[in-house]
């Protein structure tokens, strides 16, 4: 019994130890990281080959661990960062490839056989503790991983790499504007993640085996424990780890170790819907900030304008008013029936080989399709695509050897497929992101042991035969002509699907389930049916495909057939049905091409696609070659018969360099990039300056808005806008909601670019040079209070007030003059130093937000809304410390609604209107315009 407990311990230690390699990922940038499997194999093969060329084992550990530093590094350089602005669920995505890369990778350069990496100490030497033996080994793992945590949580806890890592997990646009290198906080972060999870797996190898795959298994069941202890804390996923290590070393020996992964399933469900934050975790809360998409790309250039022209005039070509599609409507379906055309004429033009090649890819479409369903349509990323393969494979194989007809058998599959889908779709409404990918990935591994544990109907770990009368191994004819209808059949039903109420809802959840719970919909029992639809297509996919197998077995429907469906739907396009199809044949083909004699590994292809394609291409392939085949459909188009919508054009330059801001600081991430034209005309650029020469006619200004324009993908918000604060000078902002206040103090942190005009600030040009990154903006004295406060509400108030430090450019000091004066002037934060700051009241975090912005010794002070939500006794006690703040001789741009309380602090003010300046003057003359009392001070007042 100590023994099992012991080796429980080790067992957990270890899923621990690689547990805190995705959970410091996780929290600096949301990303579970799945490619830290292959990194853990790279290494040990590393390994092996060091220890083979003589290397000690003490040497060659660190060397791989660094290695795997270095890795996690790459990963974050040309994966994480590229895709900053795409979904995490993307770059988790993408990891997901850059894991089947690197296991191409080992497949390349050593084998796809098993090995065995020496453990660090021989296993023969051994402790005798009275009756208990224990091996060195275990000693050994035992004190490397508690040193490790230890490390962990010092670093986390009480450096400043930690507290920026912690503020970042809450608000990475709040940190950048508060001066923190949210890159190199990230990059930091990879790094050290890469570092832990590959010592795990150096550790954990000798343990088992080495295989390009042995710790993508081990890391996959990490991830599990990981999520079981919490995701927040530390301390709490080795604890986790450690009782899920002890729990399944003892459920192994005493209960039944053939159904370990059915029980964990059941684990991991109850504690889902119990506590979905884990044993230790608590729920994170994060600053609500603003999704900042940059107006289109495409219209920042003549050039580029263009381009979208002829763009616009192919796709008007085939779908615009007056087009070709609109007079002859079989156009839009001429590329499926010339491709139903070329499938049906298969067998007559291609060998049998490529023929069953053929079957393989329609059937293998149809699965790919239900997973399209569930997760393109839909928006919930599930890895129990295997399962379901397997469900309707066997419910078809049982049928059919008891006598049944193969299409009724098929039919049963579906609505077996369904039954199941509804159910696991159940619990699975109330998860998103990795939750529900952990939920379904366990799920996966349990059905190949329920299969293997009802040997009567299913064959057992032997498998079943499915050979129905006509469709045997030999039928190769009929087993396309099965497959091709199989599919067909799905498309259309898919297809009609989409188009209907159904198929709306499940887009409108997808895209904004707040949105789409406001707008009446039920979120659930949508997601819920696309859960039963789509499974009920797998299902019937995997009866189908069974049939192309012959014989089944638990073993074709692991864990990677859902890996390669997830990976087919995003190559292919997510929530397109010709995706689907694209998707199906590139894993088919890629591994069975590399099989038969290719010289680069299929998995090495596969990942290497998928990456690039969430990289330049996040929409997927479908949409690319729709865009070609509107193209050639525009190029047979008689000249003059389309309708060319007016394609605007955004002239002028936008930065002296030639990117934006914004897209430096990755503040809008956690967004799908679309391609939309913005619709606004807006006037030329005037001209730019170089950032770090001083300005010919230097600007006697502090900051100086010279005509500029600003905005969003949807739309430029601010056009022709100026506005100057002198050093010294309060000057207020003004105007009614939506008017654009927020976002011209946005353009001058630098988180929306600007299109047109320019900003200088200090007779230097933000956006260029030394400006050209919100964090280095902050550091040159330039303190934003967002709008919101961005208090980082799991931080203590002395924390907030550290992170103030960041905006000097320093790391993280304490208690100079700076510090003493701004906590003697609130010396409420004084006494709640060590409480929560999400826990102060709505008074006091505007309070701290002020303070901690002034502790970065700011030379202009831009606060947005500061009295919003408060009460006006409240407010009040606020202008006071604004009114101290301004007599220290701080320059102060104020946006207010208050319009009466910030013209009594400012000395001028402007009034925004749709984006223009519609008043402007000294705080007298705006006090006595009618225009603005009237709006404002009448209600304000
Ligand atoms: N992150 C964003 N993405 C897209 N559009 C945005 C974003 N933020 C603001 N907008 C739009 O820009 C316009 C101006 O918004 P902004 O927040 O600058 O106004 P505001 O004057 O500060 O008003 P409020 O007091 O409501 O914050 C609005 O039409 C708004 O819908």
């Amino acid at each position: 019994m100590l023994s099992v407990l012991i080796s429980g311990l080790v067992t957990g230690l270890l899923y621990g130890l690689a547990g805190l390699g995705l959970v410091v990922v996780y929290r600096a940038s949301k990303v579970m990281n799945f490619a830290l499997g292959g990194m853990g194999a790279l290494v040990a093969y590393l390994a092996k080959d060091l220890l083979g060329a003589g290397i000690p084992y003490w040497l060659a550990l660190p060397i791989c661990v660094v290695m795997g530093a270095v890795l996690g590094g790459l990963l974050e350089l040309f994966i994480a960062r590229p895709m900053s602005r795409q979904s995490h669920l993307s770059i988790g995505l993408a990891t997901l490839g850059a894991l089947l890369l690197l296991e191409g990778v080992i497949d390349w350069r050593w084998t796809t056989n098993t090995a065995v990496l020496p453990q660090f100490i021989d296993p023969a030497e051994v402790l005798h503790i009275g009756g208990l033996t224990v091996a060195w080994n275990s000693i050994f793992i035992v004190l490397v991983a508690i040193a490790a945590t230890g490390l962990l949580v010092l670093v986390v806890d009480r450096t400043s790499f930690g507290l920026r890592m912690r503020a970042i997990s809450a608000g990475a646009q709040t940190s950048a504007l508060l001066g923190v290198n949210v890159r190199r906080v990230r990059m930091s972060s990879w790094m050290l993640g890469g570092a832990y999870g590959c010592l795990a797996a150096l550790l954990v190898i000798p343990l088992t085996y080495l295989s390009p795959s042995s710790f993508t298994t081990f890391l996959l069941t990490a991830f599990a424990a990981v999520v079981l202890g919490g995701l927040t804390s530390i301390v709490g996923v080795i604890i986790g780890a450690v009782l899920f290590g002890i729990a399944f070393n003892l459920m192994s020996v005493y209960v039944d170790g053939s159904l370990l992964s059915t029980y964990t399933f059941i684990g991991v469900t109850l504690m889902l819907v119990l506590r979905p934050h884990g044993l230790f975790g608590r729920s994170e809360q994060e600053i609500s900030e603003p999704r900042l998409s940059r107006p289109s790309r495409a219209g920042r250039s003549a050039g580029a304008a263009a381009s979208r022209n002829r763009a616009a005039a192919a796709s008007a070509a085939l779908t615009g008013p007056g087009s070709l599609v609109a007079r002859l409507p079989a156009v839009k379906y001429l590329g499926w029936v010339l491709l139903a055309i070329m499938l049906i004429a298969v067998p007559f033009v291609l060998d049998e080989l490529s023929m069953n090649t053929a079957a393989t890819i329609l059937a293998t479409f149809i699965a790919v399709l239900g997973l399209n369903v569930i997760a393109g349509f839909s928006g919930q990323a599930s890895l129990a695509n295997g399962a379901f393969l397997a469900i309707g494979a066997y419910t078809t194989a049982y049928l059919v050897n008891n006598g049944v007809d193969l299409f009724l058998a098929l039919i049963t599959a579906a609505v077996v497929g369904a039954v199941v889908g509804f159910l696991l779709g159940l619990p699975a409404t109330r998860l998103s992101g990795i939750y529900l990918l952990l939920y379904t990935l366990m799920f996966a591994f349990a059905v190949p042991e329920l299969i293997a544990l009802i040997p009567a109907i299913t064959g057992g770990a032997d498998g079943s035969r499915l050979n129905p009368p006509g469709f045997g191994v030999v039928d190769a004819i009929p087993q396309f002509y099965l497959a091709l209808g199989g599919a067909a059949v799905s498309a259309v039903v898919v297809m009609i699907a989409a188009t209907t109420k159904l198929g709306r809802t499940w887009r409108a959840v997808r895209d904004s389930p707040a949105g789409a719970q406001a707008l009446g919909y039920r979120v659930a029992r949508v997601r819920l049916s696309s859960f039963a639809f789509g499974s009920a297509l797998v299902g019937f996919g995997g009866g189908v495909s069974g049939v192309l197998i012959g014989q089944i077995s638990p073993e074709n429907y692991g864990v990677f057939v859902a890996i390669y469906a997830l990976l087919a739907v995003v190559l292919g396009g997510s929530g397109s049905v010709f995706g689907s199809l694209l998707g199906a044949a590139f894993i088919v083909i890629v591994p069975s091409a590399s099989a038969g004699g290719g010289i680069v590994p299929g998995e090495f292809v596969m990942g290497l696609a998928l990456v690039l394609v969430l990289i330049f291409a996040p929409g997927g392939l479908a949409p690319l070659l729709f865009r070609l085949w509107a193209w050639l459909i525009g190029l047979v188009t008689p000249r003059g018969e389309t309708v060319v919508p007016e394609a605007p054009v955004l002239a002028g330059s936008l930065h002296t360099d030639g990117t934006s801001v914004l897209e430096e600081t990755e503040a809008g991430s956690g967004r799908m990039e679309r391609t939309a034209v913005t619709a606004d005309v807006v006037k030329p650029a005037q001209g730019t300056t170089p950032a770090d020469l001083p300005d010919e006619d230097a600007p006697r200004a502090l900051l100086a808005l010279e005509g500029i324009s600003a905005g969003y993908e949807a739309g430029l918000v601010l056009s022709d806008f100026s506005l100057e604060v002198g050093a010294g000078e309060v000057v207020t902002l003004l105007g009614a909601n939506g008017a654009g206040k927020s976002t011209v103090l946005r353009a001058v942190s630098g988180l929306v670019p600007v299109v047109g005009g320019r900003i200088l600030w200090q007779g230097q040009q933000i956006g260029s040079g030394k400006l050209s990154r919100v964090e280095r903006i902050a550091h040159t004295g330039l303190g934003h209070v967002p709008e919101g406060r961005g208090i980082f509400p799991d931080l203590s108030v002395r924390e907030n007030l550290r992170m103030g430090y960041f905006a000097r450019g320093e790391g993280t000091g304490q208690g100079d003059d700076e510090w003493e004066r701004v906590l003697e002037m609130f010396p409420i934060l004084k006494e709640r130093f060590a409480q929560r700051a999400g826990s102060l009241s709505g008074g006091q975090q505007q309070m701290l937000a002020i303070a901690r912005a002034l502790i970065g010794m700011p030379k202009l002070l831009m606060l947005d809304e500061p009295s919003l939500g408060l009460a006006p006794l409240v407010s009040e006690q606020v202008f006071e410390k604004l009114r101290e703040i301004v007599a220290g001789g701080v320059s102060v741009l104020l946006v207010e609604q208050n319009a009466h309380a910030a013209l009594e602090l400012a000395d001028r003010g402007y009034v925004i209107q749709r984006g223009r300046v519609a008043i402007s003057g000294t705080a007298d003359e705006l006090r006595a315009d009618s225009r603005l009392s009237e709006s404002y001070l009448a209600v304000h007042g």
